[in-house]
């Protein structure tokens, strides 16, 4: 972990502070979804204090069958609402568009928004001079096994960094980093990482295929064997990921014949780096599009 992301030490709280608060959730497409199915499971929210604000009746009805009230634009919304959190998950490039309409909450609501790339600078141009926070989850926050990093403007009080702590931690682990541009690091990592997974899954369960395997055998080899991996690493902090690839590569054996492969020329470790950094750019060039 890079020294300058400093894990929050918070264990998920008895009573979590956003009930009976409500909850403004400013598109629910594939990761404002996720983001409430993790809170409604956790029971970080209760779904009559989450209003959704989603242009889709599609993706509306789907958030609506998890209980939660949801309206087409923000003009539908009840005059008297007094949203205590506002979180925007919509597109990067469309956020200008739509934040300044919220900008009428400030006077009791704290922001969050979680659009890559999107700078606190750019976003006090749409919303103010108010608490700001950007949080950068995945997808795996709808299971509450995501990673969230989130940077706080000046404007944000101990006391919203709490609540905002109480209800990502729902969704997993919560970070936060004290320079906003590694907001860009961790969206290429933990953000984009869950397609980076799925990719390497992908390929296995082809490579698995092609051996004869059969393509539902191939696929469920394919995930079980990320799955099962993911959980050892993660089962014993004190192990490193090294230590359990030497566990599994027996002395001129299979593993060393295709870990040979893959580590020629350090050649994953170069092609994860390229990656990487297209992310880590791409994020830091979107805020020049905002
Ligand atoms: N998909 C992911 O894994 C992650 C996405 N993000 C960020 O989350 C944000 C959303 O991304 P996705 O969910 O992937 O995109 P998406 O396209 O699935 O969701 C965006 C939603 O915003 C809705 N929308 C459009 N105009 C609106 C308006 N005026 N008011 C309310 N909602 C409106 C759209 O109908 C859509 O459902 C982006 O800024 C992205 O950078 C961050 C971390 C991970
Ligand atoms: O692809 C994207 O731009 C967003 C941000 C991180 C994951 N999905």
């Amino acid at each position: 972990m890079p020294a300058d992301i400093h894990p929050v030490c918070f264990s998920a709280p008895e009573r979590f502070e956003t009930m009976g608060q409500p909850l403004l959730l400013v598109g629910c497409g594939n990761m404002g979804f996720s983001l409430l199915q993790g809170w409604l499971a956790a029971g970080a929210a209760a779904p009559e204090d989450v209003y959704v604000v989603e242009p889709s009746e599609m993706l509306r009805d789907r958030a609506c069958q998890l209980g939660v009230a949801a309206c087409s634009t923000v003009d539908e919304l009840a005059p008297g609402l007094q949203p205590r959190l506002i979180v925007l998950a919509v597109k990067p490039q469309s956020i200008a568009e739509i934040a300044p309409a919220y900008a009428r909450f400030a006077g009791t609501a704290a922001y969050v928004s979680i659009a890559a790339g999107v700078i606190t600078t750019s976003l006090e141009k749409m919303l103010g001079d108010i608490a700001i926070l950007r949080a950068m989850p995945n997808t795996p926050t709808s299971l509450g096994k995501g990673s969230t990093v989130v940077f706080a403007n000046s404007r944000t009080d101990g006391g919203t960094r709490e609540r905002v702590v109480a209800l990502l931690r729902a969704g997993g682990s919560v970070h936060f980093v004290d320079r906003e541009e590694l907001i860009d690091a961790a969206t290429a990592i933990s953000g984009s990482g869950p397609a980076y997974v799925f990719l390497f899954i992908e390929c296995l369960a082809r490579r698995a295929a092609t051996l004869g395997l059969g393509e539902k055998l191939a696929l469920d080899l394919a995930r079980e064997t990320v799955a099962g991996a993911a959980a050892l690493a993660m089962s014993d902090s004190s192990q490193h990921p090294a230590h359990l690839r030497e566990k599994v590569t027996s002395p001129n054996g299979t593993t060393a014949a295709a870990l040979e492969i893959l580590l020629a020329d350090d050649a994953l470790d170069h092609l994860l780096g390229h990656a990487v950094d297209a992310a880590r750019r791409r994020s830091a060039s979107l805020s020049g599009e905002v």
